[in-house]
């Protein structure tokens, strides 16, 4: 018999996950089927976002093997039947306060920076790079966590060793770097291209630093069809763009309206559903049809 999900307390609402408190040392991670786009979190969900996000997240946590924020499998009996399949028991952590970023490809605010001057948090890039280029290595480009609603800030390396010390600083530029090699690879290998991701870690009572969050999901990194791929031309997200196109060539709805988007028609719905389960198929060479949950 498993708990209501009301049987946990609540800590923490984000834009598309919760995040409840299990006990003492366990926290519940809840990944929901909304939607952001264009800073909008969408009225019309997407069925099993939710669920093919944690998915993904559970294939890279093994995949990767970097100790990490996991306490169960994606069935444990403390997850209960209504986010069963979207939601993962882990160690309740001491968070870093660093967003761990790695970028491969410039692209989004790191390509805003180097524009105006010619490197990403501190780290000066070659000239002549347009959006999409190749960053090779990757970079390292931090930032702290902005309050609900806002952008997070880019900084440097320097500041972060301000913030946390200069030997954690460089564990997490190091396990950041690494574990985004290691993601790209995997994805690389089945056609799609891991631009860039934002790592959390946290330390657990024992002192170890763990990787915590989800990990390389559509959401927390930017994937890129690599058929279509060319630096400088339009790079069309793996899973966003058919709702990003509808809303901007279709729907009669525009960014600088003011107003929030439209709700989604059925089809556009579930044409973004079958792209993520399509990126998640692809990548981890497993069938969504065997995750947990869904509809009974
Ligand atoms: C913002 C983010 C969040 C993730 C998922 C859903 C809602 C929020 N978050 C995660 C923790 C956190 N705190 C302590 N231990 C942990 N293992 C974690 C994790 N992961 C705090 N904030």
């Amino acid at each position: 018999m498993r708990p209501e999900l009301s049987e946990y307390t609540p800590i923490y609402s984000g834009k598309v996950r919760e995040l409840y408190e299990v006990d003492d040392e366990h926290l519940l991670l809840v990944a929901s089927d909304r939607i952001s786009a264009y800073d909008y979190i969408l009225d019309t969900p997407i069925p099993d976002k939710g669920r093919v996000l944690t998915a993904m997240s559970v294939f890279f946590f093994d995949a990767l093997g970097v100790p990490n924020h996991l306490a169960g499998p994606a069935d444990d009996p403390r997850i209960p039947d209504a986010v069963l399949g979207r939601a993962l028991v882990t160690r309740r952590l001491d968070m870093v306060p660093v967003e761990c970023v790695a970028r491969g490809y410039l692209t989004g605010s790191g390509l805003k920076e180097y524009r105006a001057n010619g490197e990403v948090c501190g780290v000066s890039l070659p000239a002549g790079l347009v959006d999409g280029s190749r960053i090779d290595p990757p970079i390292f480009t931090p930032a702290t966590k902005a309050a609900v609603g806002d952008h997070d800030e880019n900084v440097s390396f320097e500041r972060v060793a301000e913030d946390v010390g200069i030997e954690l600083a460089t564990r997490l530029r190091d396990l950041t770097l690494d574990v985004y090699a290691r993601g790209a690879d995997i994805a690389r290998e089945r056609g799609i291209i891991l631009a860039d991701t934002k790592f959390e870690f946290g330390r657990s009572s024992d002192g170890d630093l763990l990787l915590a969050d989800e990990v390389l999901t559509p959401d927390s990194s930017r994937y890129w069809d690599g058929a279509l791929y060319a630096p400088g031309s339009a790079l069309p997200s793996f899973d966003k763009q058919i709702v990003r196109d509808w809303l901007t060539k279709e729907s009669g709805w525009s960014t600088d309206s003011g107003t929030p988007p439209p709700p989604l028609p059925s089809d556009v719905v579930d044409r973004t559903r079958a792209r993520y389960i399509e990126a998640y198929e692809r990548i981890s060479g497993l069938s969504f049809d065997d995750w947990p949950g869904g509809a009974a």
